[in-house]
């Protein structure tokens, strides 16, 4: 499992975790650690229980039983972006602020400049392509700089250029301490991961531990 034999403390511990809906069982027994400055991937077949996994990891969901440990700020980027069309941008920048408590959209700037993202700010949603509101998307899970990442396929509707700027974002994030767990689709990333766990019959395993 990965983290165990390490020093390092997980950021995000889950154990022993079921959830059924009705009489589906999708999770039956799954376990993960991310530690600090660990990048892992989630992988499986559609269905599997990536996204139940994830939105029980942030605490959106409650298992039927097991545990989840989570410290630190914890960023959540879901696969459906949840946005208010009422609001522009810049007023999502402005809100997430107000609920990240944060003094300035400094790290925003940022984001938006790196994910390429300039010039949108007095648009609402609607008027977005769609990977544009991905980018608002993941931004808005990125922008208070959390200690715990958890990304449900993130990179959704990216062209290749913003789709590599994500892992160079991602891979920087995690070599500066921060934990990341990503559920992606895609065989040719799996090479950025530290560790990648296969969902498996409501099981997560890993073939190696995180390097
Ligand atoms: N709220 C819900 N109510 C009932 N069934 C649900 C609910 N959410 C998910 N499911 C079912 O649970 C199973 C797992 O769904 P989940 O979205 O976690 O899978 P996934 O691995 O993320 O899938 P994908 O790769 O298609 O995104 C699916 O069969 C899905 O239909």
């Amino acid at each position: 499992m990965p983290g165990e034999g390490t020093e390092r403390q997980p950021r995000l511990r889950i154990r022993g975790v079921w959830k059924a809906y009705g009489r589906r069982h999708v999770l039956r027994g799954a376990d993960l650690d991310v530690p600090a400055g660990a990048l892992v991937g989630v992988v499986g077949e559609n269905g599997s229980g990536k996204s139940t996994l994830l939105r029980i990891a942030v605490g959106e969901l409650t298992p039927d039983t097991g545990t989840v440990a989570r410290a630190g700020a914890v960023g959540y980027c879901p696969q459906r972006a949840v946005l208010n069309d009422s609001f522009t941008v810049l007023q999502h920048l402005r809100l997430f602020q107000v609920a990240y408590r944060l003094p300035t959209l400094a790290r925003a700037h940022e984001l938006i400049n790196l994910l390429a993202f300039a010039g949108c700010e007095r648009l609402r949603p609607g008027e977005l392509s769609g990977g544009t509101r991905q980018k608002l998307n993941l931004l808005l899970a990125l922008m208070h700089d959390p200690q715990l990442l958890v990304l449900d396929e993130p990179y959704q509707g990216f062209d290749w250029d913003t789709h590599q700027r994500f892992w160079a974002l991602a891979a920087g994030l995690r070599d500066a301490g921060r934990s990341i767990v990503v559920v992606s689709h895609l065989l040719h990333d799996l090479h950025h991961f530290d560790a990648v766990g296969h969902l498996r019959e409501g099981r997560l395993s890993f073939e190696e531990p995180i390097r």
